[in-house]
């Protein structure tokens, strides 16, 4: 089958929007279709929200070509907007980046989403521990070696650095990655409730980004990250005054290796070994684990805590939030069923249109024809995927709903890309 077309993110008049069709790379029964509808801030940043899929189900010579005609008329599209996209770059400084934890299941991340989205990079600086270090990553068609993390002056003229090491690299390394000047956009939980440090989620409190003295932003906890994306909307409304959520997380939310030890756990079982448990407290193999993180003196753990502490501090309200967090076998994507009570009643139609037409959310909500999101299909996409939305039977100010979202992009990479995608549009990357 022919060869046709692969290119997701394509510049487009700037601050328009246009919708066209694009396709996969190879033609071939099953390839998918898409009208996107691509939207170019004034920065150059392009977002793609589908409008419609559809799939190629049968290699017949007619859709082929009718397809190909569709791509044609898209290469043309292309090829006007390259010519504005140039512009755009002369008037974007291309950047300095640094990449802490490359290796990682949040740092590969990272290297994709960037590529993607096309930030201004003109060096990209890649660290990790001795573990990784001389490990080769390629970034668009480049190859990049992981350099050892260590307090020297590696960071002088990186103006930003997504740092995804763990806590106790954020804080050990804090002051020698913004010593010059860097921004720090961190994924660890380590600074995150400090005063001096804004906690931010672009689609809630992106303005919080500009008010930062020690020249780091904490990027949330994956799993609050895509909740306030959807309560956002929703608070608009009426105000949320309370929360009760249950959490369906996914083994990568425990990094690359615990990802690893799911997938070994279920080669183990097949073949009747004992299966190796080190990243999860017991076998997540077949099993649901409803503690994620370490129990605080409250009864609840750390990660529930971190529901309450950080949707307060991200959309700056007296919301409560009751969380159990639980650890489930799918391996990416993390899912939630969320309960909220509002001053004032929503309706079921209120709250489908605030989200549907709210940035970050997709609308999945079609019962009658079996739709809701799951973690299988929201695996690899950038939005929060919302279904199942109805009335509360047990509290007449009550809505319940059910969301999924891939916890690895808007639960970390993407959400720190897009903090630093405002600090670009908004001029503010020094100071
Ligand atoms: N996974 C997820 O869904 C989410 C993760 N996060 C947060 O992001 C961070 C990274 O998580 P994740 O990618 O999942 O974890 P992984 O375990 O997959 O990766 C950890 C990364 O940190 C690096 N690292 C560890 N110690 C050091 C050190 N001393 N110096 C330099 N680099 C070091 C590792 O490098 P090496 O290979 O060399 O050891 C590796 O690249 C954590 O803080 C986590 O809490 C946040 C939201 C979601
Ligand atoms: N809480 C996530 C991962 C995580 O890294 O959280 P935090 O960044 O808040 O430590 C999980 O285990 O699913």
């Amino acid at each position: 089958m022919p060869m046709i077309w692969g290119m997701r993110n394509l510049p487009i008049t700037m601050g328009a929007s246009k919708t066209i069709s694009i396709t996969i790379k190879k033609m071939s029964v099953g390839s998918v279709m898409g009208k996107y509808e691509y939207i170019l801030s004034r920065s150059g940043f392009i977002s793609a929200k589908v409008q419609k899929k559809y799939q190629l189900r049968s290699a017949s010579r007619r859709k082929v070509v009718h397809l190909q005609r569709k791509c044609i008329k898209f290469i043309k599209v292309n090829a006007d907007i390259h010519k504005e996209s140039k512009q755009i770059k002369l008037k974007y400084k291309q950047m300095k980046v640094a990449i802490v934890g490359a290796s990682g299941a949040v740092g590969q991340e990272f290297l994709r989403i960037l590529a993607e989205r096309n930030f201004p990079i003109d060096q990209l600086l890649l660290f990790g521990s001795e573990r990784s270090a001389g490990k080769k990553y390629t970034f668009k068609g480049k190859e990049c070696v992981v350099k050892p993390l260590q307090h020297n002056d590696d960071f002088r003229g990186v103006d930003i650095a997504f740092v995804s090491a763990g806590g106790d690299t954020s804080r050990q390394f804090a002051p020698t990655i913004t010593k010059h000047g860097a921004v720090m956009i961190d994924n660890s939980s380590a600074f995150r409730m400090d005063p001096d440090v804004p906690l931010v989620v672009p689609e809630c409190n992106a303005e919080d980004a500009l008010n930062r003295p020690r020249n780091i932003i904490s990027n949330p906890n994956c799993t609050t990250i895509m909740m306030v994306v959807v309560l956002q909307p929703l608070e608009r409304l009426s105000h949320i005054k309370r929360i009760r959520v249950s959490s369906y997380q996914s083994a990568s939310g425990a990094g690359a290796a615990a990802m690893a030890e799911l997938e070994e756990q279920y080669r183990q079982l097949m073949t009747g070994t004992l299966p190796t448990v080190s990243k999860f407290p017991y076998q997540l193999a077949y099993n649901v684990i409803p503690r994620i993180d370490a129990f605080t003196e409250t009864g609840y753990t750390k990660e529930e805590m971190k529901m309450f502490n950080e949707t307060r501090k991200i959309m700056h309200t007296d919301v409560k939030c009751s969380a159990t967090c639980v650890r489930v076998s799918s391996l990416r994507s993390h899912s939630e069923s969320v309960w909220i009570e509002t001053e004032r009643p929503i309706s079921v139609e209120e709250a489908r249109h605030a989200i549907a037409t709210a940035p970050g959310c997709q609308l999945k909500d079609d019962i009658v024809h079996d739709i809701y999101p799951m973690p299988l299909d929201t695996a690899g996409k950038d939005d929060i995927y919302v279904g199942r939305i109805r009335k509360d039977l047990a509290d007449e100010n009550g809505l319940t709903f059910w969301l999924s979202g891939d916890q690895i992009r808007k639960g970390a990479a993407l959400n720190a890309v897009q903090i630093a995608e405002y600090l670009v549009k908004s001029e503010k990357v020094k100071g």
